[in-house]
């Protein structure tokens, strides 16, 4: 992803230090932060100063990095690995980045751990991106079609949350076909559901979008099944925090109405997912822990006013309690289909895809 000419990376080493883009200052302010410690990556995890399931998942293995050069043995990382772990609970990729590097990191003489644990890491970032690229060529054989359906228009594709180049290394999940799309020279017009209570989609998916130049429309969240009624929607394209071995898509808050709406109006249901994101212990998504999140993220709105000072403004009644689960699961009968880095599958498919890995 470029920014100002310059290509980033959501996440990178930085001599013994990690490198994240502090995502909790978009859009308005564009910060680099510095990490030593894997307190403070917990801290980032958790604060969701980095956030969205595979970059979750990189954070993990570098946060084992930064714990691993404090100390090396595996009471140390089995500590360190539970306290990145406890962050945050729904998206699947971080219990799955962290027990793939405690296991390689285990498995070599504890004096070369801490120095092999930058290349593990940066393994797991790299193998991200890979997915994301391949993921976004399989989501452009399905855009492809719609654009010579339409050609005097755009497609129009909808979103929800973010699932952007920010939610991972780099390239994004759900955000890569339309990536690959526009880059191609196909019209592609994305609905960007602004993703109440934290706005992701408003503050992060437009932002990315606007940077690489993809028109887009912000809506509110409630506004999809009226635009899908009124045939302007030709797909919709969202992430996954954790899809079970069934297909059902654990995925923001707010997915699952947007699915429903969808297979009401006979518009195809994507959701791209890289395989480290399919949890194949899990039958299906009634299994899922759904991270419930602080009331204040509902009760509270952040903004700039047109001074450009940032402002926190509460927007319910003092009175008033909110609730704030902060992902849904949407059934695998409303999903049409899965765009993975291995090609697209439909969730009857699944079997087939965890045999091939
Ligand atoms: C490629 S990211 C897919 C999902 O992680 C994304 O859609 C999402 O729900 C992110 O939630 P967040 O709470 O912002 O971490």
């Amino acid at each position: 992803m470029k920014i100002n000419h310059q290509h980033y990376r959501s996440i990178w080493r930085d001599a013994q230090s990690v490198r994240i883009i502090d995502q909790t200052r978009l859009p308005f302010a564009f910060a680099v932060e510095r990490l030593h410690t894997h307190e403070q990556m917990c801290h980032a995890i958790r604060s969701m100063q980095v956030r969205g399931a595979p970059l979750i998942g990189a954070a993990a293995a570098y946060g084992m990095v930064l714990g691993c050069q404090q100390q090396a043995d595996e009471q140390t990382l089995q500590n360190v690995a539970a306290q990145l772990l406890a962050t945050r609970p729904t998206a699947v990729n971080l219990a799955w980045a962290l027990q793939r590097m405690l296991q390689q990191l285990l498995a070599l003489p504890l004096e070369q751990r801490a120095q092999v644990a930058w290349a593990l890491a940066l393994a797991i970032a790299d193998e991200d991106v890979a997915q994301n690229q391949a993921i976004g060529q399989h989501g452009l054989a399905l855009i492809q079609p719609l654009a010579t359906a339409h050609p005097q228009r755009a497609v129009n594709i909808l979103t929800h949350c973010n699932a952007g180049w920010l939610a991972t290394v780099d390239g994004g999940t759900a955000l890569a076909p339309i990536y690959a799309a526009h880059d191609a020279g196909l019209s592609v017009h994305v609905w960007v559901d602004e993703t109440r209570p934290r706005n992701q989609g408003a503050s992060l998916t437009a932002w990315e979008l606007a940077q690489h130049g993809v028109p887009h429309t912000v809506i509110s969240d409630n506004a999809g099944g009226h635009l899908m009624q009124h045939g302007q929607v030709d797909m919709v394209i969202v992430g996954a925090d954790r899809v079970t071995r069934n297909g059902d898509v654990c995925n923001k808050i707010g997915t699952y109405l947007k699915a429903l709406a969808a297979h009401d109006q006979h518009i195809p249901f994507y959701t791209a997912v890289p395989t480290p994101t399919i949890d194949w212990q899990l039958a299906e998504g009634a299994g899922i822990a759904i991270e419930m999140r602080d009331a204040d993220e509902v009760a509270y709105m952040q903004g700039q006013d047109d001074q450009g000072q940032l402002q926190r403004l509460r927007v319910i009644p003092h009175e008033s309690p909110a609730l704030n689960p902060a992902f849904d699961v949407t059934p695998a009968r409303l999903v049409s289909g899965l765009i993975t880095e291995r090609g697209i599958v439909t969730p009857q498919q699944l079997p087939t895809l965890e045999a091939s890995l």
